[in-house]
């Protein structure tokens, strides 16, 4: 991808900043690869979590939004400090496939012959060079001291070299040699925006913006991957209201009758959400399940089932609305650690309408046609909430997507099987990526004459321009169009 011949640096170890001291830090700061030295000023303690938690998410697939606030609890950083080591983590997963580039033309050998412990030092620094208003000198020494106290000094030389070359341009400068030409848009899109070039192309695909057409939208869409998303709360229906959030400081949705914008601040810390009484809950997931309670069934409309419930977000929106109606929702999670979590968002719902039961859904232990409604939220690739995992983009591939596609199909038959004549069954990925929703529709519908797929965007008129699919039969939300994550939805009616 990287035309090195263009690169004004060549190798050279003794380049621009080689072999120097390691910014302003100085030396002899110690060289114990574990324990941040006591005297760490606050930059330097700042970046040292970042580190640690993007080294953790390259060498143990850990997560940055479960990890991240362990790190700045221990380590005590809080408001500005904070808020910095945030955005170093969240900026340098986003960015990382720019950064990559960047970096593999700053180094004389491949990137991934960098030691695993070395390279998210050079990325946290490159995200600090080209993706912030730090001033150069205190990125490059900042990051070189938590290299001394990490990789130690040797190594530190390095990462102080590596810099100083990726600080001699700005983004742009770089982007212009870095990234690949108009002859290969889906290339130059995978570098300037910073995603895997396959995801680029299923974006597109999903999209059908057209690779000939300049790929304006796929662009558009890339662009809102790397934006900091707002908080979005649920309001769980019977226990909280919106004026509820707008008390606590939230503003109203555009869209969910039960969602506010959350501009700052951690929701963790509002009473409301440590009662539960108020969860986050990103727009789209709720209007999705909301579209579910929306379709006419005739008749009985008193057992609902989610199928896939973990941690319980859609459940505890659905087993509010069920107590509202006096039905009552059975809320089924394999794994029993998220099921866990589904009985603590579920818990004194309207009625107490929910209850939960740890079992696979592929094999399931009610009997056909026992449910008025049912819920298939699937285990997906996740390309939708992009925005909010940042680091996912980097773990899946398209096999990730193969091999859950007859886990999706099989969910989807069974919640048919589930659904009782007349009955309505939801089928929800937060995911556009078309083998795991079109490509799923058509394959389990191909067999099913007691299948009809609905118009899901009728029971979403508030939203505009969610139509998708063949004959717009789908509902796909974008985060560029609608500022939501980019879930999927198909409703289809139990023939009776
Ligand atoms: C996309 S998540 C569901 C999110 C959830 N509906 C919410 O809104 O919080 C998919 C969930 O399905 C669960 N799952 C995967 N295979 C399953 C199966 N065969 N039966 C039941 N649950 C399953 C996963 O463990 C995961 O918790």
């Amino acid at each position: 991808m990287t035309d090195r011949s263009r690169s004004p640096y060549r190798p050279g170890r003794r380049g621009p900043g080689s072999g120097g001291s390691g910014g302003k830090g100085g030396k002899g700061q110690g060289n114990d690869p574990q324990k941040p030295a006591p005297s760490a000023s606050p930059g330097t303690a700042v970046r040292r979590v970042a580190y640690d938690v993007l080294r953790a998410v390259q060498e143990r697939d850990a997560y940055a939004n479960l990890l991240l606030p362990a790190k700045l609890r221990d380590r005590g950083l809080t408001g500005r400090d904070a808020a910095l080591a945030t955005e170093l983590t969240y900026g340098t997963l986003r960015r990382q496939g720019t950064y990559d580039a960047v970096l593999d033309a700053c180094i004389d050998r491949s990137l991934s012959s960098v030691d695993a412990e070395v390279l998210p030092l050079l990325r946290l620094g490159a995200h600090q060079l080209l993706g912030t208003g730090i001033p150069p000198h205190a990125a490059v020494s900042a990051t070189v001291n938590v290299a001394r106290r990490t990789v130690g000094q040797h190594r530190s030389r390095f990462v102080n070299a590596v810099l100083r070359k990726v600080g001699a341009r700005d983004l742009d400068a770089w982007l212009e040699i870095v990234a690949p030409g108009a002859d290969d848009p889906v290339g130059r899109l995978a570098v300037v925006h910073s995603h895997p070039r396959w995801v680029v192309q299923a974006l597109a695909r999903a999209l059908g913006d057209d690779p000939a057409g300049g790929l304006d939208e796929t662009e558009r869409l890339l662009a809102a991957h790397n934006e900091r998303p707002e908080v979005t709360l649920l309001a769980k229906p019977g226990r909280a209201s919106i004026a509820d959030l707008v008390n606590a400081g939230a503003r109203e949705a555009r869209y969910s009758p039960y969602a506010a914008y959350l501009p700052e601040g951690d929701p963790a810390l509002l009473t409301e959400v440590r009662q539960r009484r108020v969860a986050v809950q990103d727009e789209a997931s709720q209007l999705v399940a909301l579209a579910l309670t929306r379709v006419q069934v005739d008749g009985a409309d008193a057992r609902w089932l989610d199928a896939c419930a973990g941690p319980g977000g859609k459940a505890a929106m659905l087993a509010g609305l069920a107590g509202q109606r006096e039905a009552r929702l059975l809320a089924a999670e394999v794994q029993p650690a998220r099921a866990g979590l589904v009985a603590q968002a579920v818990h004194r719902s309207v009625r107490d309408a929910g209850r939960v039961v740890v079992a696979d859904s592929t094999r399931p232990a009610w009997k056909d046609g026992s449910f008025d409604r049912v819920l298939v939220d699937a285990p997906c690739t996740g390309l939708g909430a992009l925005r909010r995992r940042p680091e996912a983009r980097w773990r899946r591939t398209p096999e990730t997507a193969e091999e859950l596609r007859p886990t999706q199909e099989a969910l989807l038959q069974r919640a048919l099987d589930a659904a009782r004549p007349g009955g309505v069954v939801a089928y929800v990925t937060c995911s556009p990526h078309l083998p795991e929703t079109e490509g799923v529709l058509d394959a389990v519908t191909a067999d099913r004459s007691d299948a009809e797929v609905l118009r899901a965007a009728d029971y979403l008129q508030e939203v505009p321009d969610v139509a998708a699919g063949k004959d717009g039969r789908y509902v796909q939300f974008w985060p560029h169009r609608h500022g939501t994550d980019a879930m999927f939805l198909a409703l289809l009616r139990k023939r009776a």
